[in-house]
């Protein structure tokens, strides 16, 4: 099997999720700022997690190879996107220790346990499973709202959240994610119970990201 089986057993859910109000909103800059604020202050709390499930893809890995995948993720992870969550609100005065200190929403809790645990108990194919409507997901949304007509770009406020996942760099990382994960994938059969387990985990995850951007979605109205 490959990724695209997992995209395609979960059709619904995946646009859903890629089509979701909140990155309709976030493209046109009509997004409610506090939607916003709380959403990227949540999403600093899940990139610190994720980083710890990039590295247990270290810890699980049985080939040194499969170690060389996850490293450069973990760096791009803590020293570009999770720089960006922190250069934005820095312009509303939220530091970095503020946002460390900001407490996890139950959505962040759900999404970055059930990783880990996917992780923790199953193998690195498993794992991955988890992980790839994160990187896959944003790839195809930055994609997607770099070609669609109704971007704004000018004077948006979240004109750098959408060049982060538009970018080359984002969507080059992404793509060699994607096909060593293919390769990984390539030895199991889809109807097998394993792979029937990893479109179970892919699609939780899956869900789980639609209910991030509803999170943030919640909070229009909220007093800045
Ligand atoms: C919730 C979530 N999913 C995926 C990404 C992309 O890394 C992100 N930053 N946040």
């Amino acid at each position: 099997m490959q990724y695209q089986d997992l995209i395609d057993a979960c059709q619904q859910e995946w646009h859903t999720y890629t089509e979701h109000d909140f990155v309709q909103q976030l493209a046109t800059g009509t997004l409610d700022k506090q939607s916003f604020l709380h959403y990227l202050k949540q999403d600093f709390l899940f990139l610190k997690h994720y980083v710890r499930a990039y590295a247990l893809a270290i810890y699980k890995a049985n080939s040194l190879e499969d170690m060389r995948q996850a490293l450069p993720t973990v760096h791009a992870l803590l020293n570009s996107e999770i720089a960006h969550h922190v250069a934005w609100c820095e312009q509303w005065g939220i530091s970095e220790q503020d946002m460390e200190q900001e407490p996890e929403d139950f959505g962040t809790v759900a999404y970055t346990r059930f990783v880990l645990d996917a992780g923790m108990s199953g193998d690195l194919v498993s794992l991955y499973s988890a992980l790839a409507p994160c990187s896959i997901g944003y790839a195809a949304i930055g994609r997607q709202l770099a070609h669609q007509s109704t971007t704004v770009w000018e004077g948006n406020p979240y004109q750098t959240w959408l060049k982060l996942y538009s970018s080359d760099d984002f969507q080059t990382h992404v793509a060699h994610g994607a096909a060593h994960f293919n390769k990984l994938l390539a030895d199991i059969d889809l109807n097998s119970q394993k792979g029937q387990q990893l479109i179970d985990t892919f699609r939780t995850a899956t869900r789980m990201e639609i209910a991030f951007w509803q999170q943030g979605l919640n909070q229009s109205g909220a007093q800045l």
